[in-house]
């Protein structure tokens, strides 16, 4: 698109002041929790629409995608008397830690009260100021669902009994213990001595193990005489019954009444700096006005010349051709080159046990000459990069980007974004292959904890490797096992004339081994796959100095120690939820890594179609990356594998969970996986896991990412967006069962696009636990070296805007330029070095010995086809 079509798109006829005068106005300060904008679009469900809502940090920093300045403690009191009430929300720390509840405590003091709703942090908050204490629950209650016991009084009038979701370590102690039996049913509802100026709305009695009484859990105050009050449980939790939404009703309309009563008049209010934060009409608007800035942006200009300009407005070309019963994917990449340097291969293996997710096998084509977006955390550049071919040499062009994380930072997804923009192909309706050619790669940990969390990633870290790699991917073949069908493509200048190319694949394609054999090349790798050892074998095994080959996996009593570490954080009201996880590096001496079928044949001078060919003895086996990768995805197929070599990386990945799929209209689904049992003689059918998965501590894992996720979705899509259509449901793997979520979110027109949702949701939640920021920063100090790959995405997001990405776990990778030193006798060679991580979420129900059995459990899988095959 033309510059000057960019510049002048429209910013829709928003009248905000009119707008502005209608709405009632509710400012949110939010806790750095993982649930906000659960809250915030639920206030808007349940008061309406035209009830505006702004959120605010509660150290008073504005949010990330909020391009207004930061308030100050002046601006903030000033700003109070322009909004009708406010509300404290959840989050992470203590409500004796000043630094955990920021600005909450400046509310309780005003002279003239603001009418106040605290949740959780924000409920405890109120009650330790007005004299009540906070301890430890006996044991914490995160992601449980619990019965609100409520006299449908005040907030709770009219409110049918319900059941709410509970996130919380800390709990309010009005003296509720030294109550005695005989009174409590009359007492409890009286304000507390300590607290003579709360009045107890609700309670929730949780039942004891051991038999003892009841622990009497404080769920709701009110202020007698103040504007102020509190709820302990989550109301917008996805398992709170929608009958509590009254509860939020009731309190604004007396928030409401109060302002009325007092004369308590809401002043206007300069709009530069408030504004309806989840509104779709507003992030909309947001995203239109950055656009509208791009022309004074350098790294824009940038983008208009050079590498940024190339292959722009491409036309598509494809041939469809069928896809007989059983083609394998593996067979087809070889057939293709695929197994070298710069291949990338996402793989839905597991559709030969008919796996429905298990749809589309896409194999990228011509890597070697696909133009790449590389960035490293920190730069203040993303580097494109065109490989040489023949005697022409790499291209390089550097794009400035503004990678500080002050607000309206321009950063590598704008850069992304944009090259995208200029190159989107129309969707044609119909049946379509699930990518048309676009970008592939991989983005890894630390790229996504930099924007949460930048003082998380080191500065100096002693690497230059990338952290996200995009690949242009003009040529591809798309299979799409369901459907019976492929396709065989190209995205290319309008002039050029494609169809020739395309004729001689659809030609090798339905003239091979693989089209007319199908299945052919597996059979030697599903030999091995079978050969597999149990897992305690294994671990002993590895043990045993061996060779070639050296395995360094986590200590188990280290890693007891880090669940029971991670346990105290979750105990203080840190963390509800810590993904923990544990690398194994195995090294071995360096061989040739070209695939067989890549080598030059001894005979004939030309490529060999042989497989696998396996050497006979162990001493002089050198398994390539792609027959480590053929193994693995024999022996443990998956719906979302990958085979990746790109950027200095290699990837081999055997995910089942999908992290996010979007289409062009911006439908956004995600599949957090939460709760994993090992399959055994004793657990071998569904219904079996089902029983163990659909428990208490496994549910409430879930229910954790599920909450979080919908908040990250309802962030971009904006409130009222997101549904759950399937909500704790158990799948059967080739060595586990999982429990998955779907989480979907619809995204505005004309707004931010899935690349947006992809930006603001990582690192992905189902590795880091909730809330995401802090329980990141918790892990960041217990596990000692960067994750990397490992707890990242591979995927793509194609020219007409769809995208899907996996989780980059059940997944071993190596960067070519880690190297250890040489450690057998008479070895001279630095070695390679080659990484698993593997981990599970530590709540306060998990022990340490079965979260180290669950971290063994999902590293023995590619550990043993490392072992067997490398
Ligand atoms: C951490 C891993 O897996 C994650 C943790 C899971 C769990 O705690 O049950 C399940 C799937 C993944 O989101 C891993 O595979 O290494
Ligand atoms: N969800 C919350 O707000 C939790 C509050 C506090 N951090 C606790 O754990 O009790």
């Amino acid at each position: 698109m033309p510059l000057l079509e960019r510049q002048s798109s429209p910013v829709p006829a928003v009248n905000r002041e009119s707008r502005d005068r209608q709405c009632r106005r509710i400012l949110f300060l939010d806790a750095y929790d993982s649930f906000t904008n659960n809250i915030v679009s639920l206030l808007k469900e349940a008061l309406g629409d035209d009830v505006l809502v702004h959120v605010l940090h509660m150290d008073l920093k504005t949010l990330h995608a909020d391009p207004s300045p930061d308030w100050t403690p002046e601006q903030f009191l000033d700003r109070l008397p322009s909004f009708d009430a406010v509300v404290c929300g959840p989050g992470p720390g203590s409500p004796l830690c000043e630094a955990d509840v920021g600005a909450f405590r400046l509310l309780w003091e005003l002279r003239d009260a603001v009418p106040v709703l605290g949740i959780c942090l924000g409920f405890q908050s109120l009650v330790a100021h007005f004299g009540g204490g906070i301890r430890r629950l006996r044991r914490g209650l995160h992601g449980m669902v619990r019965p609100i016991e409520h006299q449908s009084g005040d907030i709770f009038a009219g409110v049918p009994e319900f059941k709410a979701t509970l996130y919380h370590s800390l709990c309010a102690d009005v003296g509720q213990d030294q109550v005695s039996q005989e009174s409590w049913e009359t007492d409890m509802w009286l304000p507390p001595k300590v607290a003579p100026e709360l009045v107890p709305l609700a309670w929730t009695m949780e039942e004891s193990e051991d038999g003892s009484e009841p622990e009497r859990i404080l769920m709701g105050v009110r202020h007698s005489r103040l504007p102020f009050w509190g709820v302990q449980y989550h109301p917008e939790s996805v398992c709170t019954d929608p009958g509590a939404h009254g509860v939020l009703k009731n309190w604004f309309s007396q928030a409401l009444k109060w302002n009325e009563s007092t004369g308590r008049q809401i002043r206007p209010m300069d709009l530069e700096n408030i504004a309806d934060s989840l509104a779709p009409s507003m992030i909309v608007e947001r995203s239109i006005a950055a656009d509208n800035q791009l022309a004074s942006r350098k790294w824009w200009r940038d983008m208009q010349s050079g590498l940024a300009a190339s292959r722009a407005a491409p036309t598509y070309s494809c041939s469809r051709i069928k896809l007989p019963d059983g083609v394998d994917a593996a067979d087809v990449a070889e057939l293709l080159g695929v197994g070298g340097v710069d291949s990338i291969m996402l793989d839905s293996s597991s559709t030969i046990s008919g796996d429905p997710l298990a749809r589309s096998s896409i194999i990228a084509l011509e890597v070697d000459r696909a133009l790449r977006f590389e960035y490293h955390v920190g730069d203040d550049w993303v580097a494109l990069r065109q490989p040489g071919s023949g005697d022409q040499e790499e291209v390089c062009q550097r794009i400035e980007i503004d990678s500080s994380a002050e607000h309206g930072a321009y950063d590598v997804w704008n850069v992304i974004a944009e090259y995208w923009e200029q190159r989107k192909v129309a969707e044609e309706g119909g049946q379509e292959p699930a990518f048309k050619g676009g970008f592939m790669g991989f983005v890894t940990y630390e790229m996504g904890l930099s924007t949460l969390s930048p003082e998380s990633v080191s500065k100096n870290r002693g690497h230059r490797r990338p952290d996200l790699c995009y690949a242009w991917i003009t040529k591809s073949l798309v299979l799409d096992h369901q459907a019976g069908v492929a396709y065989v493509q190209a995205l290319t200048a309008p002039d050029s004339n494609v169809q020739p190319w395309i004729d001689e694949i659809v030609a090798k394609l339905q003239n091979s081994r693989a089209w007319q054999q199908p299945g052919y090349g597996t059979e030697d790798y599903k030999l091995i796959a079978a050969k597999k050892q149990p897992n305690e074998l294994l671990l002993q095994t590895i043990q045993e100095p061996a060779g070639r080959l050296r395995f360094k996996t986590p200590k188990p009593d280290k890693y007891d120690d880090d669940v029971r570490q991670c346990q105290e954080a979750i105990a203080e009201g840190q963390s509800y939820e810590l993904c923990l996880t544990a690398q194994t590096t195995m090294t071995r001496i360096p061989g040739n890594d070209v695939p067989h079928h890549l080598r030059p044949s001894l005979t004939n001078g030309t490529t060999n179609g042989a497989s696998a060919s396996w050497p006979s003895d162990e001493a002089s086996r050198h398994g390539t990356p792609w027959q480590i990768y053929r193994t693995l995805r024999a022996r443990q197929p998956a719906p979302f594998g990958s085979f990746i070599r790109l950027a200095g990386a290699t990837i081999l990945s055997s995910s089942p969970e999908r992290f996010l799929a979007h289409d062009a209209k911006g439908l956004c689904s995600m599949r957090p996986m939460k709760g994993t049992v090992r399959k055994s003689e004793a657990v071998s059918t569904l219904a079996q896991a089902e029983k163990l998965l659909h428990i208490p501590k496994e549910e409430a894992e879930n229910l954790m990412i599920v909450d979080l996720v919908r908040h990250d979705l309802y962030g971009v899509c904006g409130a009222r967006s997101v549904t759950v259509p399937d909500l704790l449901k158990v799948e059967e793997y080739s060595s586990v069962f999982q429990m998955i979520t779907v989480v979907n979110g619809q995204l505005p027109p004309h707004g931010p696009n899935g690349l947006d949702v992809l930006a603001a949701a990582l690192p992905p939640g189902s590795m880091t636990g909730a809330p995401k920021k802090r329980s990141c920063e918790i892990l960041r100090t217990i596990e000692p070296s960067e994750r990397s790959i490992y707890s990242g995405v591979v995927g793509f997001l194609d020219a007409r805007g769809h995208g899907d990405w996996s989780v980059t776990i059940r997944t071993m990778f190596r960067w070519d330029d880690e190297k250890a030193p040489p450690e057998g006798p008479g070895e001279t060679q630095p070695r390679e070095v080659w990484r698993i991580g593997a981990g599970g979420a530590v709540t306060i129900l998990s022990t340490p010995e079965g979260e180290t059995e669950e971290m063994f459990t999902k590293l023995c899988g590619p550990l043993g086809v490392f072992k067997d095959v490398a």
